[in-house]
């Protein structure tokens, strides 16, 4: 390791790093605050300000992934496609097994020019998030409590609001709703057995609600499903912290342009079709799992200077005062200033910590987790049983979607154009 690895390593740095992370980010949350004005007087100007703000927020962690720890990120897709690619507002449909799986997303973002106005379906307790869940406010961030009775009309209302957002957006949606753990794994594939769907080796049973609400109320809006998937060379198991101390990973994602124009409109249909797809992406993981690529040439489009030039920036403009204020602080040699000063540190540290824990798999939620869950389950699964033809209609595309995916591989070896064949689904 050398000398510029091993100072990646130090406490130091990472107390700096978080500092201009930490100050920059309510500097830039207070504006954000000070544009609500301009809301009632220009709302696509004032929505076009805040894509900007955010961007000085997300590509910090972006420049950290990129520039700090040397992360490389490879896209494997169909060179047909790759136009397209932040050109349209689009659904990103992402697998969830990895910690900073979000960040390789917004390096994406990043790269194709639609990192400040990204948007996620998140989970509520992510708003309250400081910095980070602060500025989702303002860039409408779609927020659900993962409960539908009480999601369905925010969430619709949240989606509706975004009809006429004045810049191109990616939307990403982790159909799974939660990490992978075994443990959630092994319950949603009893979920999956309940409802006669194969199960999934790689996935959690992505729950449709969201997704069929997302396609419903975007048409018109969004022009595709980004069917991406994403995994790390030699089993490698990424974390924000690995990051900080300036550990090199190396992802591979697979993204699929599919029209949304072939996605089902009928909701039954569309969760039909979800489950299709997730077991098209389990197929492609194992693939993965055995030859360690995913199928087709790679283009990855490269870094772009912006992130690191932002992050520069408010580390010149921030650490100015800090040093200043320091000099000052052993200067005057007052013990209580400087126990005052430590302490505050240690709380900033400790905030810091907190919210890096809401980005670890082992202090995620137990949603999904839960037996009492697998029994309201049973108990849908059985209405759902009374309906014989729902069922079997699961049963039939099951079979389908064999048959599809098998179409799918031949074609994805060839590089051929997939979107259309699999935008359909045959049940
Ligand atoms: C290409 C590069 C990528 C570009 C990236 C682009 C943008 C980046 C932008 C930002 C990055 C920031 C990242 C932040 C990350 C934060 C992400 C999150 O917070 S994920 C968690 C929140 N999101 C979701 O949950 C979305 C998916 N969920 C849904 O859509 C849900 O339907 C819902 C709308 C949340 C509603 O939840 P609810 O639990 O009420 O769902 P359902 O009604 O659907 O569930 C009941 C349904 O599921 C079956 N069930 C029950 N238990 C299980 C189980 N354990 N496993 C599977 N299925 C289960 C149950 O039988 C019901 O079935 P049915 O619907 O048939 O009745
Ligand atoms: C320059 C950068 C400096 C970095 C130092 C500070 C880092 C602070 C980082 C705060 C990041 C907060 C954003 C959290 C995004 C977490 C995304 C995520 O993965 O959420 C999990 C949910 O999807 C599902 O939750 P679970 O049900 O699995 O539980």
């Amino acid at each position: 390791m050398g000398l510029f690895g091993l100072l990646k390593m130090q406490f130091v740095c990472h107390l700096i790093i978080c500092y201009v992370f930490l100050v920059s980010g309510l500097i830039v949350n207070f504006l954000q605050l000070c544009t609500l004005p301009l809301w009632s007087i220009n709302k696509q100007l004032a929505r076009k300000v805040n894509c900007r703000l955010a961007y000085c927020i997300s590509s910090q962690m972006v420049a950290l992934l990129e520039w700090w720890s040397g992360t490389e990120c490879t896209l494997y897709t169909d060179p047909a496609s790759y136009p397209f690619y932040g050109k349209e507002d689009a659904i990103v449909v992402l697998n969830h097994n990895f910690e900073i799986d979000f960040l390789c997303g917004w390096t994406f973002c990043e790269r194709f020019g639609v990192l400040g106005s990204s948007k996620v379906l998140a989970k509520k307790e992510l708003a309250y998030v400081p910095v980070i869940g602060w500025m989702w406010y303002f860039l409408e961030i779609v927020f659900c409590k993962r409960k539908w009775e009480e999601d369905q009309k925010t969430v619709v209302q949240s989606l509706q609001r975004l009809k006429d957002y004045p810049e191109n957006f990616w939307f990403l949606l982790y159909c799974e709703g939660t990490r992978f753990t075994q443990k959630k794994h092994k319950i949603s594939m009893e979920v999956a057995e309940r409802k006669g769907l194969p199960k999934l080796k790689y996935h959690l049973l992505p729950r449709t609600k969201g997704f069929c609400v997302t396609v419903q109320h975007l048409r018109g809006k969004v022009t595709a499903v980004y069917d991406s998937t994403l995994n790390f060379r030699n089993n490698q198991t990424p974390t924000l912290l690995g990051i900080l101390n300036g550990k090199k990973y190396h992802a591979d994602l697979y993204v699929r342009r599919i029209p949304l124009d072939s996605i089902p409109e009928n909701e039954s249909e569309c969760a039909i079709w979800l489950h299709k797809l997730y077991q098209e992406k389990d197929e492609l993981q194992e693939k993965y799992s055995v030859t360690g690529r995913f199928p087709g040439p790679t283009l990855s489009p490269p870094r772009r200077p912006w992130a690191l030039l932002n992050w520069l920036f408010w580390i010149c403009l921030l650490l100015f005062p800090l040093c200043l204020l320091l000099l000052q602080l052993f200067h005057s040699g007052s013990a209580f200033t400087i126990c005052t000063t430590v302490l505050l540190c240690f709380a900033a540290s400790l905030g810091v910590r907190w919210m890096i824990g809401q980005t670890e798999i082992n202090r995620g939620s137990s949603y999904g987790n839960k037996e009492g869950q697998l029994n309201n389950n049973a108990q849908v699964s059985k209405v759902t049983n009374k309906d014989s033809r729902t069922t079997k209609t699961s049963a039939a595309c099951t079979a389908g979607i064999k048959n599809n995916h098998e179409q799918f591989s031949t074609k994805q070896e060839g590089n051929t154009q997939l979107d259309q064949d699999t935008g359909s689904c045959s049940c």
